[in-house]
């Protein structure tokens, strides 16, 4: 068992401690949620400001020039690029994580015509599945959505497979796949495949060119930190850059734009899949974020993410025990990203009397709680503290209350 001494040790020899003051958290606040929407870094509030007042409000519309606002997607697109194993010219931030899938999803399909099946796993976040179905009406239900169990995905590939479509990290229960593995598999089949990286991108290192995945899509609100509604990010290995086409054929992803040309002709590379204007305001408050990470070395995120997704799960035994929570996240360092979950028929209103108690946490149905692990700004101590609460919460039956079972619109 980790003592208090041990927790003191861990947080004054942690790299990364320095980290947690480029962010404003709350005094007094855990805050555990940071795989739903990261924490706000400071340098954002002020360089928004900034961006607010004197690129629109005294340069307007030269900015786009000016201040390269119209390359910002690709240059944030490089800034992710680091972190997700990629080279920049593979990477733009645009759009939602939604709207990419269904861009990069089309143009998968489109790479294989002769094959009809997608793939995926029946537990992926139900907009990857939701975007799979659409697009499938779009083709005139030309295809099967095959959707399994985790366990059933290498024996659900075959020859008709034209793309296996994955989340790395399970959002519910932080399952972790084995990207490298799963991609070989998938390929050796003849299939394409797409990582959705929301619960993985600014979380580990992740390394789409070193498994050769051919797309991928991710989050920019969650470990990102590019606030609430952040462009998402999408990536094309340089592979498929000349054959992969867009079917959201916008101004923004043409070859000249400013040529107003009638006839839509695709621009280089990953620029073809922009759409419409970029969100400048929200793009720059994502392009400040991520200088964040500029220092950072990823492995150095991913060994305190074990420690601190260990510590919880050490800390938690007792409570599993008295209280009935059931651990569903895997031990397994490789199977897990940065998240703990459990199970509780109450979990719902538990987790509302833990808010209450100032550890944010959240609620996944039908039974879950989930605990986000961000090691750029949680410490060993908030851990072993956010346990203590939750003991409370548990053992004086706080989540009784009236007020924790009614059900909010956002869970
Ligand atoms: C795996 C995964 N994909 C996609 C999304 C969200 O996509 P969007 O930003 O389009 O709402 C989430 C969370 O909201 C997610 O967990
Ligand atoms: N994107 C979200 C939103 O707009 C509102 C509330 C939560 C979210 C989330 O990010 C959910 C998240 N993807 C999840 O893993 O559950």
């Amino acid at each position: 068992m980790t003592s208090q001494a041990d927790l003191v040790a861990l947080d004054q020899s942690d790299p990364l401690a320095p980290k947690r003051e480029e962010f404003s958290i709350p005094e007094g606040l855990i805050y555990l949620d940071g795989n739903s929407l990261g924490a706000l870094p400071k340098a954002v509030a002020q360089h928004l400001e900034r961006v607010v007042e004197e690129q629109w409000g005294r340069d307007l519309i030269t900015s786009w020039n000016k201040h390269g606002w119209i390359d910002l997607s690709a240059r944030v697109g490089g800034k992710i690029a680091r972190l997700i194993g990629a080279d920049p010219d593979e990477v733009i931030a645009a759009d939602s994580t939604s709207i990419n899938l269904f861009k990069v999803l089309l143009a998968a399909l489109k790479l294989r015509p002769e094959r009809r099946v997608i793939v995926s796993d029946i537990d992926n976040f139900p907009t990857d599945l939701y975007i799979a179905q659409g697009v499938n009406q779009l083709l005139g239900q030309s295809h099967e959505l095959r959707l399994v169990k985790k366990e059933q995905v290498e024996a659900a590939l075959d020859e008709h497979t034209a793309v296996l479509m994955l989340t790395e990290v399970d959002y519910r229960s932080g399952w972790r796949y084995d990207m490298a593995a799963l991609t070989r598999l998938a390929q050796a089949k003849g299939a394409l495949v797409i990582w959705d990286l929301a619960h993985s991108a600014g979380a580990f290192p992740v390394r789409l060119n070193a498994c050769n995945a051919d797309f991928a899509v991710g989050c920019g609100y969650k470990y990102l930190n590019g606030g609430p509604g952040a462009p998402a990010f999408l990536f094309v290995a340089r592979r498929h850059q000349g054959a992969a086409l867009p079917f959201l054929t916008g101004w923004m992803g043409h070859r000249a734009p400013f040529d107003f040309d009638p006839y839509y002709a695709p621009a280089e590379g990953v620029h073809r899949m922009k759409v419409g204007t970029p969100p400048v305001l929200s793009l720059s408050a994502l392009d400040k974020a991520l200088d964040v990470f500029a220092d950072v070395d990823m492995n150095e995120v991913r060994r305190k993410s074990l420690r601190l997704t260990d510590l919880f799960i050490e800390r938690m035994e007792p409570l599993c025990r008295r209280y009935g929570f059931e651990l569903i996240t895997p031990l397994e360092h490789e199977r897990r990203g940065s998240q703990v979950a459990y199970a509780h028929p109450e979990g719902y209103a538990i987790m509302q009397a833990l808010i209450a108690s100032g550890v944010i946490g959240d609620f996944r149905a039908p039974n879950i709680l989930r605990f986000g692990f961000t090691p750029l700004y949680v410490r060993y101590r908030d851990v072993a503290e956010a346990v203590e609460r939750l003991e409370q919460v548990m053992s004086q039956e706080l989540w009784k209350a009236e007020r924790f079972r009614e059900r909010a619109k956002v869970t």
